[in-house]
């Protein structure tokens, strides 16, 4: 949703068609609602501030080679069912044995298949930081991510205002985790540097439409500073893909589809990563 649509609580905006990221986000609204009244606020923040510290997904991301973070992701709204995953955290640790430097886990149930239990047993099962995978629109998410275990929370700009934007990666910062903040464009990437963000995912893929479009990364990873850590998210069917992106500037990949349907994600994992450290893959330049 641009900036200049006007939108309500509801997200409801008569004038426009609505996209699948408005539909899904008010299905988040919806659930987000219903668990504040199981667990009201004041509770999941002394269950937060109670958690084990966050491990820091900054400095992992940042070491040299290009990172792999391997998502665990069970279904999506352009795919359907991907695979069936009974035991989350034994595929967790099949990535992360097979060298992911990063786990990223779903959590958004209608259209992701994914839940917070997941999340926290991932977290339990590993030993590398864990992003939460969402739509969060408010700081009652970004203390639920904490209070799960999450190390790392994703902002997606596009379905942010920008105080909005801003005061939610205030808020994972302060709870000691990492933002990945998630663009499309270049108006969004700058809307992403004007909140202050260390870490950028470019989405190949367009949450307004579904459509994937790998060049958007070639298109926007040059004009972000050099200490800001860049993740080509989506697209990754193998090494060649992981190596384009390095090409382009990427510090990590993102991964879904191209793992939850391999016959071993471990073994697919440690392709990409000894891609990733192969001597010719380009280095970012720091
Ligand atoms: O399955 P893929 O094409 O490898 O994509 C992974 C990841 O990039 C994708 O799941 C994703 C990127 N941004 C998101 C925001 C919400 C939900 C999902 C996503």
């Amino acid at each position: 949703m641009s900036a200049d649509q006007p939108q309500g609580d509801d997200g409801a905006n008569p004038a426009t068609p609505v996209s699948v990221l408005d539909e899904i986000i008010a299905g988040v609204r919806e659930d987000v609602e219903s668990r504040q009244q199981q667990v009201p606020l004041d509770e999941v923040k002394r269950l937060a501030a109670a958690a084990p510290p966050a491990r820091d997904a900054h400095a992992a991301l940042r070491r040299p080679g290009v990172a792999v973070i391997a998502e665990v992701k069970r279904a999506s709204p352009s795919r359907g069912q991907l695979a069936d995953i009974p035991d989350p955290a034994d595929l967790a640790s099949e990535y992360a044995g097979g060298g992911a430097r990063c786990i990223s886990v779903l959590t958004e149930g209608r259209w992701f298949g994914g839940s917070l239990e997941d999340l926290a047993a991932v977290r339990a099962a590993v030993n590398v930081p864990v992003l939460r995978k969402d739509f969060v629109v408010s700081s009652y998410q970004v203390h639920e991510a904490r209070a799960h275990g999450a190390d790392m929370v994703l902002l997606i700009v596009a379905a942010l205002e920008q105080n909005v934007l801003t005061g939610l990666l205030e808020r994972i910062e302060s709870l000691g985790m990492t933002a990945l903040v998630e663009v499309h464009d270049e108006e969004e990437a700058d809307r992403a540097l004007e909140a202050g963000a260390r870490v950028i995912g470019v989405n190949a893929r367009d949450l307004r439409t579904l459509e994937v479009d790998r060049s958007v990364f070639e298109r926007i990873a040059p004009g972000l500073p050099n200490n800001v850590v860049k993740i080509a998210e989506s697209g990754v069917r193998g090494p060649h893909d992981l190596i384009r992106y390095a090409s382009a500037g990427a510090d990590a990949v993102l991964v879904g589809e191209g793992l939850v349907t391999q016959k071993s994600p471990r073994d697919a994992v440690a392709e990409l990563v000894n891609a990733g450290n192969h001597p010719a893959t380009p280095r970012p330049v720091r």
